[in-house]
């Protein structure tokens, strides 16, 4: 499967009272990964959660990402998003498959895109580009690096930090795969207009 679009991700706090239409709204307009993103400790209602959106997301034919927890994705026979202290991807890898996706942060940083493609990534992603509401401490990455990553790698490359309709075009003209958006998806006023944006992000990689 052809790892090329928008990444949706959920953010907990942006998408209380409404967690589920907003997220079926995205993926009517179209979203080829979508991550369950949940930093809290609260187990049963991550498992809950991340259920359900299995649950929408084979509706929808959409691959499900767990971000940071390898077992909760290994319960569902999804996908995971490991960050640099996440955990080490090789032992992911056994876990999951050898089908599964499995992305990697790497920052702004080409060393760890490499180190993350000899490990067995599926994608690896840079970022933050732009200010971002849900990370606004997250080490910031250039169109540059995305020059470099691009001649240096055979992987997906995702952005993410801050996407938004309005500066996305440049990270696609430099060569990303996935746009990876929290807040420029999900901060919309109601369900229509997140429908409405995801189809933007991917009529991007259709210019
Ligand atoms: C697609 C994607 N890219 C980067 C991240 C960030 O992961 P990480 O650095 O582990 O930070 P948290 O998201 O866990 O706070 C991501 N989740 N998804
Ligand atoms: C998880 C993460 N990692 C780097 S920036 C970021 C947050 C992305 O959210 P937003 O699209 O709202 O900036
Ligand atoms: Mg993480």
């Amino acid at each position: 499967m052809k790892l090329r679009g928008l990444y949706a991700i959920t953010d907990s706090q942006l998408l209380a009272g409404k967690f589920l239409p907003y997220v079926e709204a995205a993926l009517d307009g179209g979203v080829t990964l979508l991550q369950y993103r949940d930093k809290s400790s609260d187990e049963a209602r991550r498992l809950r959660e991340a259920q359900a959106l299995y649950d929408l997301c084979g509706r929808y034919k959409t691959q499900l990402i767990i971000n940071d927890d390898a077992e909760l994705a290994a319960r569902l026979g999804v996908g995971v998003h490991l960050g640099q202290t996440d955990g080490p991807l090789t032992p992911a890898r056994s876990l999951l498959g050898r089908q599964a996706i499995i992305g990697s942060t790497c920052h702004a940083q080409l060393e760890l895109a490499e180190q993350a493609a000899k490990e067995g990534a599926s994608y690896v992603a840079f970022g933050r580009f732009f200010n971002s509401n849900t990370k606004p401490g997250a080490p910031t990455a250039s169109l540059e690096l995305l020059d470099q990553a691009r001649s240096k790698l055979h992987l997906p490359i995702c952005a993410i930090g801050g996407i938004t309709l309005d500066n996305a075009a440049p990270l696609v003209a430099h060569g990303v795969d996935l746009l990876a958006v929290v807040h420029g998806l999900f901060g919309a006023e109601n369900t229509q207009e997140v429908t409405r944006r995801a189809r933007a992000f991917n009529d991007l990689f259709k210019a």
